[in-house]
């Protein structure tokens, strides 16, 4: 498999002018020239294939915007290297805009005095998009994310729900090979957050776009990126699928059992009792080697279970697990 991104060691250092506090501080600011460095990136490496969909994920300041930024070709590495589609993204920036697609939550790409149409006619002329081609995709991303009722309408008097919509389908007209979104789902209702991921999901399934996806919203992850690159610190600490972070994380699942009659604080060997309601009692899984079969062997078959309830840990579980883990490790002396 051929990567569309490949990045061997990049990093990236921002030098700020050194501050100082208070009057005379600001004074000294001034006439000095000292200058602190601030690493946004470290050292990070990873591929990604055709049609892949990627979660790039980390605490605030981990770094996660810069990356994008610098594979986008709007940010220079401070050093190492950075392919995109065969290409070094900032210095071929025009070439690599028309094969990839950006979407900043935080920042609009549409013509905010304009009607959404206007600002897609515009894109169609920008990037040479082949009229039928045009009206094709237009159609049906209009179709997929319910457009039509407003674009006609100026995308300064749209909710930010539509114009996260217009602004996706903005970025899909001229069919790129990949999709950088950051932070798409910032600020939407429930309803508008459903709505773009499953259509994110499903332009990566059925057109084969690779997504890379920054969030804090973890169910954007769940939904969208088998793929996990974690960073924290600048660094990359995780690349590889959440079932592989979960069982890396050891099995916890939870387990719910519910009685016809209370058989009593029913403990176990097999799983740990962590909650007794009289009727429902629930345990902790935490063995790989153990099975439900093995705790309904223990329970045996006259104790008059009514219900079985059992569940994996959720992506915010695991992820929070995972990164408090390693601050305990990083705080060990
Ligand atoms: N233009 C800049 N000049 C100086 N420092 C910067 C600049 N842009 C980012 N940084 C710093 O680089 C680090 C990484 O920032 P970045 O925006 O990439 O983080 P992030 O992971 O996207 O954070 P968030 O989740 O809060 O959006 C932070 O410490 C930030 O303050």
């Amino acid at each position: 498999m051929t990567a569309l991104i490949q990045a061997r060691g990049v990093s990236k250092r921002f030098r700020q002018h050194k501050r100082f506090p208070g009057f005379f501080g600001a004074l000294k600011t001034l006439v000095t020239s000292e200058y602190t460095e601030v690493a946004a990136v470290t050292d990070v490496s990873f591929d990604v294939g055709p049609g892949e969909a990627v979660g790039y994920l980390g605490p605030n300041g981990a770094g996660k915007s810069t990356m994008i930024k610098m594979m986008t070709g709007i940010l220079v590495p401070s050093s190492g290297t950075l392919s995109v589609l065969g290409r070094t993204p900032h210095e071929q920036r025009l070439a690599n805009a028309r094969e990839i697609g950006v979407v900043f939550g935080q920042r609009s790409q549409l013509w905010w005095d304009l009607p959404v149409i206007d600002s897609f006619t515009l894109h169609q002329r920008i990037y040479d998009i082949p009229a039928a081609r045009y009206a094709d995709n237009l159609k049906r991303f209009s179709e997929l994310l319910d457009l039509t009722p407003f674009l006609d309408r100026a995308v300064r008097q749209l909710s930010l729900g539509q114009r996260m919509r217009a602004e996706i389908v903005m970025s899909l007209l001229h069919d790129p090979k990949i999709l950088f979104l950051d932070e798409p789902t910032i600020g939407l209702d429930v309803v508008a957050k459903d709505a773009v991921r499953k259509f994110l999901a499903e332009i990566n399934r059925e057109r084969g776009v690779s997504i890379i996806l920054t969030t804090h919203d973890l169910q954007d992850i769940e939904t969208i990126c088998p793929r996990l690159v974690m960073v924290d610190q600048s660094k990359l600490i995780f690349d590889g699928e959440l079932g592989n972070l979960r069982a890396a994380l050891g099995s916890s699942r939870r387990l719910m059992l519910e009685f016809a009659t209370d058989p009593g604080p029913l403990e176990l060997t097999t799983a740990k009792l962590t909650a007794d309601e009289g009727l429902r009692k629930h345990y902790l899984l935490d063995r790989e080697d153990v099975s439900l079969i093995h705790v309904l062997g223990e329970i045996g078959g006259d104790r008059g279970l009514k219900d079985i309830a059992l569940e994996e840990p959720g992506i915010e579980e695991v992820i929070r697990t995972f990164y408090q883990g390693r601050n305990a490790a990083l705080a060990a002396p």
